[in-house]
């Protein structure tokens, strides 16, 4: 097992003791309806609620037990050597989109006219409209063509689902290359935290996955189901060459873990990451979205007699079964988004009833308005801990979306 102080998730249901969130900012106020497509939005969360909601989110963390770090804070912290802070804003500008050198200078001034590196990476989160910077001249023929488009640099809304630009497994991050450009954006940030914050630059972090390799990744699809089992789906965003190479560097690495299963799960937005449909509340415990309970095809993938080989087995069978086979107990319960009535599930499962977080095992987060499925957690013995959920929820993701674990105890 890797021996970082930093990062420790051995399982999704050990108890939490530090978490990465993203308290939801401007970024929410750049969304427009022209935008929201291509930002991954179905609407515009009103921004006053949806922080309210957050910090009780957040309270639940601290009321029990975990550290809550926020992402724009360990940004800053972690560019605080100018050299650093420089490299970040002209990777930042570089990606943003393409412009002119004058204008990646303008932007860059503008940027270091921030008074803290926290308002500056803020103001990174949320997008630069098209009136803050003067002397934004129209100087080329794309400015002019351009000339209705609102941003210099566009908004980042999804940054409030810290889940999945990156995912820690075991002591190590998968730093993950995102499906698309707009949520790729947001892994530049994790990228300086893990590399230069002092809380893990001098850890030896392994990293599992680099944003900057070709196929893609996104944490909501990768599960810790034990110190042996990790669960990633191929997905409408993760695809099978990421997961293979992502297998290959923890098997080459001295951790724990020793089988990888690649769930194939249906390539739509309903089900757009593993955890949509799938969540583990328990040692034996998982919501599930109704439809992927049949026969499902599962691939597991261990390691070869050589670093480069992988033994790799299909399988096509229920999901309760696949569980108890590879997390070895007698019998799991899968608990049913909305109860299984088609109508509750299928108006849930829309609002994330299957995405709870567990905080230790047997007690999770889950959003007030899915009240069916959350009587039958209850009637299933598990814990309960009741955020609201008018705005957040209209982002497609719940509390395992919008949490990343650091640390949990091992169980
Ligand atoms: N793990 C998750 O399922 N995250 C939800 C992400 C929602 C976001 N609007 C997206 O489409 O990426």
């Amino acid at each position: 097992m890797g021996n970082n102080q930093a990062l420790q998730v051995y399982s999704e249901i050990g108890s939490l003791k530090k978490v990465l969130l993203h308290r939801p900012g401007r970024e929410i106020e750049n969304l427009t309806p022209d935008l929201m497509d291509r930002l991954l939005f179905d609407d515009i969360p009103y921004l006053e609620i949806a922080k309210q909601e957050h910090d009780a989110f957040a309270d639940i963390f601290r009321n029990n037990g975990a550290d809550v770090f926020y992402l724009e804070e360990l940004t800053a912290q972690a560019i605080t050597d100018d050299v650093i802070k420089n490299k970040f804003i002209d990777e930042f500008i570089e990606e943003a989109k393409p412009m002119s050198r004058k204008k990646r200078e303008l932007v860059k001034e503008y940027l270091l006219s921030f008074s803290s590196n926290k308002k500056m990476v803020s103001k990174m989160m949320e997008g630069i409209r098209k009136n803050e910077i003067k002397n934004f001249e129209k100087t080329s023929l794309s400015d002019m063509i351009e000339s209705e488009y609102p941003f210099i640099v566009d908004p980042m809304p999804n940054l409030y689902f810290t889940r999945d630009p990156f995912a820690t497994i075991g002591s190590g991050i998968s730093l993950n290359h995102m499906k698309t450009i707009t949520r790729n954006r947001e892994t530049l940030f994790s990228k300086y935290i893990f590399k230069y914050h002092n809380m893990f630059k001098n850890e030896e972090i392994p990293f599992w996955f680099k944003r900057d390799e070709n196929a893609s990744i996104e944490g909501g699809d990768q599960l810790v189901l034990s110190d042996k089992v990790v669960a990633i789906g191929i997905s409408e965003r993760t695809q099978a060459a990421a997961i293979e190479k992502l297998t290959k560097r923890i098997f080459e690495k001295n951790e724990s873990f020793e089988v990888v299963l690649a769930f194939d799960i249906p390539k739509k937005r309903a089900f757009m990451h593993l955890d949509t449909v799938f969540t583990m509340v328990d040692y034996d415990k998982f919501t599930i979205h109704p439809e992927i309970e049949g026969p499902l095809t599962v691939y597991s993938i261990r390691k070869g007699e050589n670093e480069e080989e992988l033994i790799i087995d299909k399988e096509t069978k229920e999901l309760s079964e696949i569980l108890s086979k590879y997390l070895e107990i007698d019998r799991v319960t899968l608990i049913r988004c909305g109860a299984g009535n088609m109508i509750d599930a299928g108006r849930e499962q829309w609002n994330d009833g299957s995405n709870t977080l567990a905080i230790a095992p047997g007690e999770v987060i889950v959003y007030s308005r899915n009240h069916v499925t959350n009587k039958l957690l209850e009637e299933h013995g598990i814990k309960l801990h009741i955020m609201p959920s008018s705005e957040l929820s209209r982002g497609r993701g719940g509390p395992r979306c919008m949490s990343m674990p650091l640390f949990r105890e091992k169980i």
